[in-house]
């Protein structure tokens, strides 16, 4: 039997709206529940959706902002018009930096402090996905976030000879300009006027940036692995009293090795966003 798990979203964009229904399962990455085969459907082709009246979807923005509720609404409006701000802050500053110096050298010790701020701000993503505000999945957004706070604080903030690579430069341009992008997408989604620009920007940058930042991030990672094994930092040796080892070096390896199965399937579940809010596509699942 099919279901219909994710009802296409192409005019309205995506409103913060969350609330009626259960969270999503969390213990896939992909948006549709372990065990089911998903199809795409447009629904121009089966008409599921493709005529729906802008009427009808005004009735319905309206309507998942009443269930999402006032409080939940103006927290993330302030949220994602924060987030947009603090981005845009860095994105100026890094311009700026950039023209004064002529050179990527000393760019992340300048802008370190918002960079932080923020990027540790987006924590409160998973505890919206947990407490049921955005319909996100847990796992999807935690294992987006964590891997950022992993990179700030336990990469770059921690090992200071890498802070002038290059790599630093690529991933700090393609967050800023998804982050930019994102949650001004939020912000005007929630204020109901979305403009269509922002939208394909939110649903197509990340085609590129995406894998930019990737290769940024294990680029990075891979610079510091020298430096890490030859100091032993935040490794553990035995014999100790507690008679556990840990080895940082290691730790990095495996973490560059995960990129491997976790991105294509953060990757995947944007192209299946963009196929659903741009092009109107619905998501059948069918039941084994
Ligand atoms: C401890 C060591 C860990 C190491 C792990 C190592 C493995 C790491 C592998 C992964 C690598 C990731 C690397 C990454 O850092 C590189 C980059 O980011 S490069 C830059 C390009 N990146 C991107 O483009 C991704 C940007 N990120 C996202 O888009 C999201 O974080 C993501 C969770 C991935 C996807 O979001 P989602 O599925 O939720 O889609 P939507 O954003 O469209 O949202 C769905 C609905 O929720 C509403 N929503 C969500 N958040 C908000 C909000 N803040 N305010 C209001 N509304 C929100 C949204 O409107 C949608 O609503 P609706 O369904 O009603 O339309």
């Amino acid at each position: 039997m099919g279901r219909l798990t994710e009802a296409a979203a192409a005019g309205g964009g995506a409103s913060a709206a969350r609330s009626a229904g259960p969270p999503p399962a969390p213990l896939s990455l992909s948006s549709t529940s372990p065990g089911c085969a998903a199809a795409m459907a447009s629904s121009e082709e089966d008409g599921t959706n493709g005529g729906a009246s802008e009427a009808s979807e005004e009735r319905e923005a309206v309507g998942k902002r009443r269930r999402l509720g006032l409080l939940a609404t103006i927290w993330l409006t302030f949220y994602n018009i924060a987030m947009t701000a603090g981005w845009l802050v860095l994105a100026i500053a890094m311009v700026r930096f950039y023209m004064e110096k002529g050179t990527h050298k000393g760019l992340y010790r300048s802008i370190q402090k918002t960079l932080k701020f923020f990027q540790t701000f987006a924590l409160l993503e998973i505890v919206h996905c947990l407490i049921g505000i955005v319909p996100t999945s847990v796992l999807v957004a935690g294992v987006q976030v964590s891997s950022r706070i992993f990179m700030v604080w336990l990469v770059t903030h921690s090992i200071k000879p890498i802070q002038n690579e290059e790599s630093v430069v690529l991933f700090l341009v393609a967050w800023t300009v998804t982050e930019i992008t994102r949650y001004s997408f939020y912000t005007f989604s929630l204020l109901d006027h979305l403009p269509y620009f922002i939208k394909w920007a939110r649903y197509n940058f990340f085609i590129i940036l995406y894998p930019v930042g990737v290769a940024g991030e294990l680029l990075t990672i891979y610079a510091a692995l020298p430096y890490v094994k030859k100091t032993g930092m935040f490794s553990i040796r035995l014999p100790n009293k507690y008679n556990v080892s840990f080895d940082y070096y290691y730790f990095l390896l495996i973490t560059m090795a995960s990129y491997i199965p976790l991105f294509p399937q953060l990757y995947f579940h944007m192209l299946r966003q963009r196929r659903k809010v741009l092009h109107g596509e619905v998501i059948v699942e069918k039941d084994d």
